[in-house]
């Protein structure tokens, strides 16, 4: 039985994908029964790392998703639309969708998978999410049976490799950048890197599995890496940190009860200093580590390369083979398999910022004034924060600096009592805060 497929795009992902399809020898053998009918792409004339026939190769995607021959559609445009009227276009006419897609299932997720539901077909994802790692079909499968407690993880390699080469050489945030971007690991528009975008949606999509509940993305609390400075990368380093772009979707330990929709959870991507020890601070440039934590199985650790193109085409084609195999055993299935299909319909409550208690960083520029340190401290005090450590580390021109880390301390009162500190005449600003793991 032979499976025919279209790729929709051609560019990092597409090729690595094609290149797989291309080579089968020594891989499952599966793959020698999918083929490569259709590759839709905007530019005909671009030169192209893989050689495919002309004939294949269209600039008209309607055509692809209404072709009859078409079996499994493969998403690899990136971007809203058209990626996302072209999936419901070929989800309507009964093929399956592979896609790599973050943006279009973090927003559109409820419309896709309803319209899937409907028409009986499947809409694998593995490689939106920690690129060449598997963490979406583990998460349904494997680790099905646990109550997720938690999933923390690095899910943007982009920023990742950004903040490591940071660490490791002190170089200028843009030329690595580029480096990342010529690489192959940035999104078309970089902001959706380096403002946290894509991680937020990675982690709305994890959470939606982890929980059973589709997420409303605005409620992804999202900060990116622009305010990180080689200076707080530095004072991080000699008080036994590295700063880590994490994201976050935990269970409220405040909240209770059984019913799971009752549930509140925490939804959240931000600059983190993460202590050396932990497993994550050692997941080091275009790697993405997602920690699990789950009953009973206790702390599971996924790590591997989140972006570019080998890794990436991985996990598209790990998708593209499920599909294949669940068809091969039973093409006349009147159902679908639940374990690879998405039929949940409730939105999860997720609980404000403010709510969250965490440990915080801190840098104060002041003027070196006897009792500045002590008017922090009261202020805090005031605020019911407590802290772990005051020191004043050196100068910047004639402004004393001054970095406070604190214990744990709910979200809310900590910026109240930020809000009180810029008003004290011996403040000049708080460049950064940053939330400590
Ligand atoms: N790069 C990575 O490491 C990872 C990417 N992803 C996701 O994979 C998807 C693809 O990313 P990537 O391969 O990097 O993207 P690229 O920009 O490298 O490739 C996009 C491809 O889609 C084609 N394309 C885009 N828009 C249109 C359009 N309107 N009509 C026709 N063709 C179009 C382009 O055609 P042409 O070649 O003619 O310009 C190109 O072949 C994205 O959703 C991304 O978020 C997920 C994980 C990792
Ligand atoms: N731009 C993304 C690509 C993979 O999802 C990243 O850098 O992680
Ligand atoms: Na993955």
């Amino acid at each position: 039985m032979v499976f025919k497929i279209a790729l929709l795009g051609l560019g990092t992902v597409g090729t690595g994908t094609a290149k797989i399809l291309l080579d089968t020898a020594g891989r499952n053998p599966l793959l020698q029964g999918i083929e490569i009918a259709k590759v839709g792409v905007r530019s005909l004339d671009k030169p192209r790392e893989v050689q495919l026939p002309l004939e294949l190769m269209t600039t008209d995607l309607e055509e692809i998703v209404t072709n009859p021959e078409i079996d499994i559609v493969v998403e690899l445009l990136g971007g809203l639309e058209p990626a996302r009227s072209l999936m419901l276009k070929a989800i309507a006419q009964g093929k399956h969708i592979v896609t790599a897609n973050k943006a279009v299932i973090s927003r559109y997720g409820d419309e896709i998978f309803a319209a899937a539901e409907e028409a009986g077909v499947y809409v694998m994802l593995e490689a939106a999410v920690g690129g060449g790692i598997p963490v979406i079909q583990p998460l349904k499968q494997a680790l099905g049976v646990n109550r997720i407690h938690s999933i923390t993880g690095i899910v943007n390699g982009t920023t990742n490799y950004i903040l490591t080469r940071m660490q490791r050489e002190g170089g200028e945030f843009g030329d690595i950048l580029a480096d990342a971007q010529r690489l192959g690991y940035a999104e078309a528009d970089p902001t959706a890197d380096v403002d946290g975008l894509d991680a937020a949606d990675k982690i709305a999509i994890l959470a939606s599995i982890a929980f059973a509940g589709r997420i409303n993305l605005s409620d992804v609390h999202c900060e990116g890496i622009r305010q990180v400075s080689a200076a707080d990368i530095g004072y991080a380093e000699k008080l036994g940190f590295v700063i880590k772009l994490l994201a976050v979707a935990k269970r409220d330990p405040m909240a209770t009860g059984d019913n799971p929709k009752s549930e509140t959870i925490q939804l959240r991507v931000h600059p983190t200093l993460v202590s050396k020890t932990h497993p994550l601070a050692s997941i080091n440039d275009v790697y993405n580590g997602i920690v699990v934590e789950g009953e009973p199985i206790g702390q599971v650790i996924f790590s591997g390369p989140g972006a570019g193109s080998g890794p990436t085409a991985s996990a598209v084609v790990s998708d593209i083979l499920n599909i294949a195999a669940v068809l091969k055993s039973d093409r006349e299935a009147k159902q679908l398999h639940p374990l690879l299909s998405c039929a949940h319909q409730h939105y999860c409550t997720v609980a404000p910022i403010s709510d969250l208690v965490t440990r915080f960083y801190a840098r104060f520029l002041s003027q070196d004034h006897p009792g500045v340190i002590g008017h922090l401290g009261t202020t805090f005090g005031k605020h019911h924060v407590s802290l772990e450590s005051v020191v004043q580390i050196g100068f910047q021109g004639n402004l004393a600096e001054i970095v406070v880390v604190t214990h744990d301390v709910r979200e809310g009162n900590f910026r109240q009592a930020l809000d009180e500190i810029r008003t004290l005449e011996a403040v000049d600003s708080i460049p950064s805060i940053l939330r400590v793991l």
